[in-house]
């Protein structure tokens, strides 16, 4: 496959940029004042609870909904106004891919292809290298009325490296998949990050999107809450919080963490254990301190909080603060 993209209207900066966006239905702003930057090669997750604008906002880049206000650009295009441009560089994968059921998979990608003005001559080896690459080589004359949900997604992701697109806009792939059609479908969304292109993605599967995303977006009412890095929002969310589990005998537990260095809370969680959150990993102290006591070291773990974790107490603070 050759190295995506030919539409480059502006070097550096972001890829998909929105600013102020709004959008309403009648009263409910379904967006409401909405600013985000997506930079080129990297895959962006969007969070929030349903109802939170993912999808306008994901309609509104890719031209099929006209926002109420505000300043959206894809590759420096815009695409209210070439949405046909638009179309060529973004690939979007909703989270249902809808393909004509009556022709096989080789059709269907030749079918996009000529759609979207992909030169004749390489129509065929672009076809055929994706379906390679998706896992669909073997099934690629069959025809996708017979295809799994898995299958299809798999063949969205083949539309995107046909159409050598530089942006993958994806709504909710996972949606409906099985663990392991899931994880193939994130394997080949890290593939697509490999060869240079960018990957929005919404999603309710924060553990998955953990696991892909460079950055993500916490989304609430139609409004960015946070931006950044997993690891950085886990710092803002829960103040860098780590949980550490401790098991010892042959002293006194509650007594010896006390006045430990660093324990932010200790919970005992039974006569001889305990859950410790601290503002850093503290095991070694932890451990030093139970031997130095006379005690005896049976287990000690530490559980580092995940993305569900984060957006649990985000959305929480967010409603107690209503
Ligand atoms: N065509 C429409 N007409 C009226 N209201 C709409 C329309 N599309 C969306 N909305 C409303 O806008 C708000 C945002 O919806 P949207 O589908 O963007 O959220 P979402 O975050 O994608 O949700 P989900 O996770 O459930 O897919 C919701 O209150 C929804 O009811």
């Amino acid at each position: 496959m050759s190295a995506p993209g030919k539409t480059a209207p502006r070097m550096g900066g972001p890829v998909l940029e929105v600013q102020g966006l709004v959008k309403r239905y009648g009263a409910v702003a379904a967006v409401d004042g909405l600013d985000l930057a997506v930079e080129a090669g990297e895959v962006f997750g969007l969070l929030g609870p349903n109802g939170s604008g993912k999808t306008t906002m994901i309609l509104i880049l890719l031209g099929l909904t006209e926002p109420t206000r505000g300043r959206v650009s894809v590759l420096g295009l815009d695409p209210l106004r070439q949405p046909l441009a638009v179309k060529r560089a973004v690939g979007y994968l909703p989270d249902s891919v809808g393909f004509y059921d009556q022709m096989t998979a080789r059709e269907n990608l030749r079918f996009t292809a000529k759609l979207m003005d992909v030169p004749r001559r390489e129509i065929e080896r672009r076809i055929g290298s994706a379906l390679e690459r998706v896992g669909l080589g073997q099934v690629g004359d069959r025809r996708v009325g017979g295809f799994s949900h898995g299958m299809r997604q798999r063949l969205g992701v083949a539309e995107v490296l046909v159409k050598d697109c530089r942006i993958a806009i994806l709504d909710e792939p996972t949606n409906g998949l099985d663990p392991q059609s899931t994880t193939e479908l994130l394997g080949l969304i890290r593939q697509l990050r490999d060869d240079g292109r960018t990957v929005l993605l919404s999603s309710h599967m924060l553990s998955l999107v953990q696991t892909v995303c460079d950055r993500v977006a916490l989304i609430n009412r139609g409004r960015i809450g946070l931006t950044g890095a997993v690891d950085a929002l886990r710092d803002r969310v829960l103040g860098g919080s780590y949980v550490i589990e401790v098991e010892a005998v042959g002293l006194p537990l509650a007594e010896v963490l006390r006045d430990l260095e660093g324990v932010g809370r200790a919970e005992m969680t039974g006569r001889r254990s305990a859950k410790i959150h601290a503002v850093e990993d503290i095991r070694p102290a932890i451990a030093e301190r139970i031997v130095q006591r006379g005690g005896a070291l049976q287990r000690l773990a530490m559980h580092q909080p995940s993305l569900d974790d984060v957006y649990a107490r985000y959305f929480e603070e967010v409603r107690n603060a209503a």
